[in-house]
């Protein structure tokens, strides 16, 4: 037991893990059995896999690995189908020839079965079997010998698969019902095909599955798995005892040689191991003991770490290793088996099928893993007899059996703990009880009185292990190589690449609603301020009307108060004329009664009357007037109540337009307040963008801040920039300086009359006549004898060393001279001037055991003369250069000048040159040597400055030709660099 192939993608396996399908949901039979399959078994309710298998095919006539394993589950379907309970009201009758002709439909009657049945052994409940062997003939003592009697029966009517157990021991007998009950008469043949045949179809579907064989010692589970293996050894042949496992392989090798074709390949690798003792072993590599067990992933399953791994390709191969796993295996003579095992041995086979799907480089993978378990039996420590090693072994088969009993109750009673890893045992086989397993139990008994306890416990054990549900799925995968993995890359980044297509043209549309809505609404803000504007006013003249309302109110209010005053005047006005008019009338009275008495007097006088009468009749024109102002009063009374009236009238005229007015600024009120809420929501986006905005600020400080930073970095940097850039202008103007200095030597040089006639000395370089040499004896190699000095100043005690020289003076005037000193001074300043330019390309002379010298030579075009002057400069900036000279000077007696050399640690450069006069011309070598020093200018021993003072207004033209190659020594310059010692000297 071991895991399978580890290159596969486990994770991708846990994608494709196929649940298999339940058989409830699938028809018995999926077509016509194939040529060659194995005979159907006659047994009801077990079909042969031959007897379900279906010819899937492709067009090409070469069935796929896909559809093979559509086919392969389809047979699985139908064997596990078959092994419903066939006399169940709820299954399917199973009629072979009608199935045939029919078209694969689904049974009505099983899509309406409940799940999980355990009644009608469902599809992944535990299929178990009993197996009953023949009553003891071959020896084993234990198990009653050829006189024991037979206690355990098929009843008849119980279609085999019905046992009853009646022994002496109890009173009624027990009866249980089972997958199949294999009596004694029925060979291995029988067993494998209704227990054998189906695991090889679930290894050709891709589905785990397992084989225990149970019962008690001597029972006959070794002969029922492994049998007979010595005899047909040859080449995998099968005799009358083989065991199932043999003739598994040798079913699954044919079935594998069927199912491949050029695009389907299958592996098939074995494994065998042992638990002796809670120690797990290796059966095919007897050395490899203590193995780890282990729970790898889902698809790992269950497996034994570094258990030896043997690939078969036939069944010879398989008989050969269950030979050596047997020989390895603990066996042990006891009394109840001549040869009992003594431990539970498992051979693993694990099958891969390989389908390359076409040119895309896809692999389609199924892999099974198929268990063969020999349980070691359980004996009665008593009745075996067993002592010593044999007594420990059954108490460890007796425990580790117990917990397997344990495991077995915890999975039928659905208990949350099932204690798997109670016992190696039972951690070993847990994904084949209630596991991703298709399992099968053949619990082998003894028919005999002797051993009917044992045959009781192990017909209970296997009635409860009848009950467990398993899971088995479909193991497949299909694994891509580079090339697919790219396309389907490709793939997914074009897909990829559409989708941000679609969400950035999602996106754009929504900017574009979110920027039209965020556009209408400042439309409608504007709109509404507007409006709140125009309301505003609306408000303010309403207001101002009411007060002008009101203030006419008012003015109403008083002028009916000044009438209503008016009235009461008029009124008492009336009442005094009425009391006036009751005075008169009391006053007519008492005229009257004057006149009556008068009329008294009348008679007596006309006169009198006359006067009464003018009287009466004044009084009655007075009372008249009276009247008519009554008349008036009433009538200026009519006219105040009707204006009182209409006052009223426009009071409550003015009233009702108040109203309707309050109304109105209800109205607007509520508007207002719309409007002011509307203000304040805008105030606090406004509130937002500023905090927004305040942020950006402080970001954008931050960034300022942090630019400043970089630009006062950038300052100093330019500071320094501007610092080297000072001191570049400073080396600029001594350069230009320089180059004054050259010019007012040329032009002094050019002051001067024809050269002098050729002075001789020197071989010439090629292309130039004789020469005259001017300088120390050193800077001519040591010829210094053949050597015509020329003081350049024509003074030999101002010249700058060369005293000795002086001499040896040349028959050269001292206006020749000077003019070839100038020119030699003009070159070596040339030179000065590059070397000091160009510092760096100088090239550096070895100067063991001093400090570094540099020296380089040019050739030097004389436009003017077609001579040639041969150049070199020697530069340091260290004083060593300019000891070395002084050490060579000194030596030769030529130093006195020296110590107005360049300071120590100054830049300064140190020339000679020599010049050569055109063949056939007049010409001269002459050699001068000077120090430059780019602070002082050009230092020399002479007056020089007094003399390039009188320099002369036109420039000579010195064309550099070339760099002569470093050691080009045309003027002898030294090579070999005196000790210390020796420049002492
Ligand atoms: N069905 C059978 N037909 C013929 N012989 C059988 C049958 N069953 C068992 N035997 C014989 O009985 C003997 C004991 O059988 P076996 O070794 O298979 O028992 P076991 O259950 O494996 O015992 P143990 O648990 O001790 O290993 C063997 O000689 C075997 O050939």
């Amino acid at each position: 037991m071991t895991r399978p192939d580890t290159s596969l993608d486990t994770r991708r396996m846990a994608r494709s893990t196929t649940p298999a399908t339940s058989p409830r949901r699938q028809p018995l039979s999926n077509g016509t059995p194939r040529k060659g399959s194995r005979a159907p078994s006659a047994t009801p309710g077990h079909a042969t896999p031959g007897a379900a298998r279906t010819p899937f095919r492709s067009r090409s006539g070469i069935p796929s690995l896909t559809a093979l394993s559509e086919r392969r589950r389809a047979n699985t379907r139908g064997v596990t189908g078959i092994h419903s309970e066939p006399s169940s009201p709820r299954a399917a009758p199973a009629c072979p020839g009608l199935a045939d002709s029919l078209p694969s439909l689904p049974s009505t009657l099983d899509y309406l079965l409940p799940p999980g049945d355990d009644s009608t052994c469902g599809s992944d409940n535990v299929k178990v079997y009993v197996r009953v062997r023949p009553l003891n003939t071959r020896g084993g003592s234990g198990d009653g010998g050829p006189a024991a009697k037979a206690c355990l029966t098929c009843p008849p009517g119980g279609g085999r698969r019905t046992v009853l157990l009646a022994d002496a021991s109890r009173s009624e007998p027990y009866t249980a019902t089972f997958d199949r009950v294999f009596g004694p008469e029925e060979g291995q043949q029988q067993v494998f095909e209704a227990v054998g045949a189906q695991l090889v179809e679930n290894c050709m579907a891709g589905i785990n599955s397992s084989l225990f064989v149970y019962g008690q010692t001597g029972a006959g589970k070794t002969h029922t798995i492994t049998g007979e293996v010595e005899r047909g050894a040859e080449d995998g042949a099968v005799c009358e005892d083989t065991g199932l496992t043999l003739r598994i392989f040798r079913q699954l090798f044919d079935r594998i040689t069927e199912d491949e074709h050029d695009g389907v390949r299958f592996t098939v690798k074995c494994y065998n191991c042992e638990v002796y003792g809670e120690e797990v072993t290796d059966l095919l590599a007897p050395g490899a003991s203590g193995l780890q067990i282990r729970d790898g992933d889902q698809h790992q399953g269950i497996y034994v770490e570094g258990l030896s791994e043997h690939v078969v390709v036939n069944a010879d191969d398989v008989m050969q290793l269950i030979q050596r796993g047997s020989a390895n295996r603990h066996t042990a003579a006891t009394r109840m088996n001549e040869r009992s095992s003594r431990s539970h041995s498992v051979f693993t086979a694990v099958v891969e099928a390989h389908e390359e799907q076409g040119e895309s480089g896809v692999t389609h993978v199924q892999f099974a893993k198929m268990n063969l378990i020999d349980l070691a039996g359980s004996e009665r420590v008593g009745k075996s007899g067993a002592t010593g090693d044999r007594l420990t072994e059954a108490k460890g088969i007796n425990k580790s059996l117990t917990t397997l009993g344990r495991v077995v109750s915890a999975l039928t009673e659905r208990q949350q703990h099932v204690p798997y890893r109670d016992s190696r045992l039972t951690f070993l086989l847990k994904e084949s009880l209630g596991g991703n397993a298709k399992t099968s139990i053949v619990a082998c008994v003894s028919p005999s009185e002797d051993s009917a306890q044992e045959t009781h416990s192990t017909l209970v054990f296997a009635a409860g292990a009848k009950r467990i549900k398993n899971r088995a799925v479909v193991n497949e995968n299909t694994v891509g190589d580079m090339k697919a993995l790219q396309l389907e890359n490709a793939r997914l980044q074009r897909e990829l690449a559409k989708r941000e297509d679609v969400l950035a043209a999602e996106l754009r549309q929504h900017l574009a609603a979110a920027q039209g809505e965020a556009a209408g609404a400042e439309q409608r803000a504007a709109v509404a301020e507007e409006r709140q504007q125009q309301l505003e006013v609306a408000l303010t003249e309403n207001h101002v009307a009411l007060q002008q309302r009101n203030a006419e109110l008012a003015m109403v209010k008083k002028e009916a108060e000044d009438t209503k005053s008016t009235c009461q005047l008029l009124q008492k006005d009336r009442e005094g004329l009425i009391d006036h008019n009751a005075a008169l009338t009391e006053r007519v009275d008492g005229l009257q009664g004057s006149l009556q008495r008068s009329k008294d007097a009348l008679r007596q006088s006309q006169q009198e009357l006359a006067i009464a009468k003018e009287h009466t009749e004044a009084a009655i024109a007075a009372q008249r007037a009276a009247e008519d102002s009554a008349h008036s009063h009433e009538r200026e009374k009519e006219r105040l109540a009707d204006d009182v009236a209409r006052v009223s009238a426009e009071l409550a005229e003015s009233k009702t337009a108040q109203a309707a007015s309050e109304q109105a600024n209800k109205a607007l009120r509520r508007e207002v307040d719309q409007l002011t809420s509307d203000l304040r929501r805008r105030q606090r986006e406004v509130q937002d963008t500023q905090e927004l905005a305040a942020e950006k600020e402080g970001r954008l400080r931050r960034e300022i801040e942090e630019l400043s930073e970089s630009v006062a970095s950038r300052s100093a940097q330019l500071q320094e920039l501007e610092g080297q850039l000072a001191s570049e202008t400073v080396c600029t103007t001594k350069y230009r300086r320089m180059v004054g200095e050259i010019g007012k030597l040329i032009d002094w040089a050019h002051s001067t009359s024809p050269l002098p006639p050729t002075l001789g000395g020197r071989t010439s370089p090629a292309g130039y006549s004789s020469v005259m040499g001017f300088g120390s004896s050193r800077s001519f190699g040591g010829g210094g004898s053949s050597t015509i000095a020329v003081s350049p100043l024509g003074d030999a005690t101002n010249m700058w060393g060369l005293p000795g020289s002086a001499s040896r003076r040349a028959s050269t005037s001292p206006s020749k001279q000077r003019q070839m000193a100038a020119r030699t001074l003009l070159a070596m300043a040339a030179l000065a001037t590059l070397a000091l330019s160009t510092n760096a390309a100088l090239p550096e002379l070895a100067n063991p055991g001093g400090p570094p010298f540099l020296s380089a030579y040019w050739k030097f075009e004389d436009a003017e003369t077609g001579g040639l002057w041969s150049v070199g400069v020697h530069n340091n900036s260290t004083f060593g250069a300019a000891e070395y000279y002084e050490g060579i000077y000194a030596s030769s007696g030529v130093y006195t000048s020296w110590e107005c050399g360049p300071e120590p640690g100054s830049y300064f450069a140190i020339a000679n040159a020599t010049y050569w006069g055109p063949e056939g011309a007049e010409a001269y070598t002459w050699c001068e040597y000077g120090v430059v020093d780019l602070d002082k200018g050009i230092i020399m021993t002479s007056d020089s400055e007094e003399e390039c003072s009188t320099a002369p207004d036109h420039y000579h033209t010195l064309t550099i030709i070339s760099p002569i190659s470093t050691n080009e020594n045309t003027c002898g310059t030294p090579t070999t660099l005196p000790s210390a010692e020796g420049r002492r000297k």
